[in-house]
């Protein structure tokens, strides 16, 4: 167990790195808010009430992906939130980020820029190593403590994650300490019944271990997304390919392909994959195929009408049932079908539930289903699977007091 040191224990009037999860959807150029922005904004808020100077550590994207952008429309919604003015410096650690931090007065915000688009963040390397970086070497100095709240990065063995905490004066924020210990607690539970996890989304890479390291806890997968369509390609449906300028599936072929097949192999009798799939036509209308008349060229954005219902009788026949990533594109309705079906018939069911991921919570708001038919959802998505199958989180672990 995690002894946290809590943000009550800093002396009023300090200045603090805050490190937070915005990390958010990107839709048409736009960054969309999300549940993220107002948990955060919870600890910020907590902080300011006590006099600090603020400035916000946070990553949005990947390089290279399109989500790959600036913090500067997170800043602005950040201060929607606090109903208070956050600052933006386009810079992380150079001159003009350390003169803005110079410059911050008690009651003050200001938000870095994304902190992934500064050397030494990535990739992932032992704390003592990335506390070596010069983000660390040269942020450090700067502040009186370091406040860990992005407990959905936590996962993530990254210099803003483990490398400020391996040589500062470490504390953990509201989000870290409300999602540690309630997932710490769900993991801990036992079902009196099936316990099923519904596992889609883009990041094939989390998901995937998932199956064998969950096999004592989790009776049946049911599988979509970029995730399922990876399975049905393990199974050789043709499906799961890069089609036009998508790079979602390849990559993750070339790295998990082993894994894939062997949990197939291991686990065929608990794994749900799609039995139909839905595609844009010429039309830009919504047209289903069953998976074995699909051919390598068409780019797929849900899982069909009777894998849904399917999935939704395997959940409303369930005792848990953990969701992680969405079942397909449903930020465009004509592909949320899947997605939202299948979260329905969980708010409906008499069954523990846990909706988890950045962007697939965001799903309950957007198709009108009450938070309160949900028995959690978390703002964490790799995260919280992980932190299910008991596997440590560097990012907490460094956070730990008795460490
Ligand atoms: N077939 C698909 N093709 C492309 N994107 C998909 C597909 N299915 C789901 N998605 C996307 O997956 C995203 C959620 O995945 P991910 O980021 O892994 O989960 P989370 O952030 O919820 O943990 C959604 O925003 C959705 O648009
Ligand atoms: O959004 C996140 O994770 P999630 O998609 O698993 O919820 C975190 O910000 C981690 O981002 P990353 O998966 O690019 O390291």
């Amino acid at each position: 167990m995690t002894t946290f040191r809590p943000i009550d224990n800093l002396d009023p009037g300090q200045r603090l790195l805050v490190r937070i999860d915005v990390n958010a959807a990107v839709e048409d150029g736009t960054v969309q808010d999300s549940r993220r922005f107002a948990r955060h904004a919870e600890t910020i808020r907590e902080l300011l009430a006590n006099d600090h100077a603020i400035a916000v550590l946070a990553h949005q994207g990947r390089p290279g992906e399109d989500t790959f952008v600036s913090l500067a429309e997170h800043a602005e919604l950040l201060a929607d939130h606090l109903d208070h003015p956050v600052a933006f410096v386009s810079d992380t650690c150079g001159e003009d980020a350390l003169s803005a931090i110079d410059d911050l007065e008690p009651g003050d915000v200001l938000c870095l820029e994304n902190v992934r688009m500064r050397d030494g963040e990535l990739p992932e390397e032992e704390p003592a190593t990335k506390a070596e970086t010069d983000l660390v070497r040269t942020l450090a100095p700067e502040f009186d403590a370091y406040v860990g709240d992005a407990y959905s990065a936590a996962h993530r063995s990254h210099a803003s994650i483990v490398g400020f905490p391996h040589v500062m004066d470490a504390y953990a924020g509201r989000v870290m300490e409300q999602e540690y210990t309630a997932i710490t607690a769900i993991r801990d539970r036992s079902f009196d019944g099936p316990v099923t996890m519904v596992l889609g989304g883009t990041k094939a890479e989390d998901a995937i271990p998932i199956v064998e390291q969950l096999d004592d806890t989790v009776d049946r997968f049911c599988l979509g997304g970029v995730v399922g369509e990876l399975f049905l390609r393990a199974d050789g449906y043709a499906v799961g390919y890069d089609v036009a300028d998508s790079s979602l599936f390849d990559h993750q072929w070339d790295n998990h392909r082993d894994d894939l097949e062997r949990s197939l192999e291991a686990y065929r009798d608990r794994l749900y994959l799609p039995t139909d799939l839905a595609f844009e036509d010429d039309d830009g209308e919504r047209v289903e195929v069953a998976v074995e008349g699909t051919t390598k060229e068409r780019p797929f954005l849900d899982v069909g009408t009777e894998t849904a219902n399917r999935y939704a009788d395997i959940v409303v026949n369930s005792a848990a049932v953990f969701v992680k990533g969405s079942l397909g594109v449903f930020e465009d309705e004509r592909f949320a079908d899947g997605t939202v079906t299948v979260l329905a018939a969980i708010a409906e069911a008499d069954c523990f539930s846990v909706v988890g991921g950045g962007d697939t919570a965001r799903a309950v708001e957007r198709y009108d289903l009450d938070e309160g038919d949900f028995s959690r959802i978390t703002i964490a998505g790799g995260a919280y699977v992980r932190a299910l199958t008991g596997d440590p989180l560097v990012g907490v672990d460094e956070l730990d007091s008795e460490n």
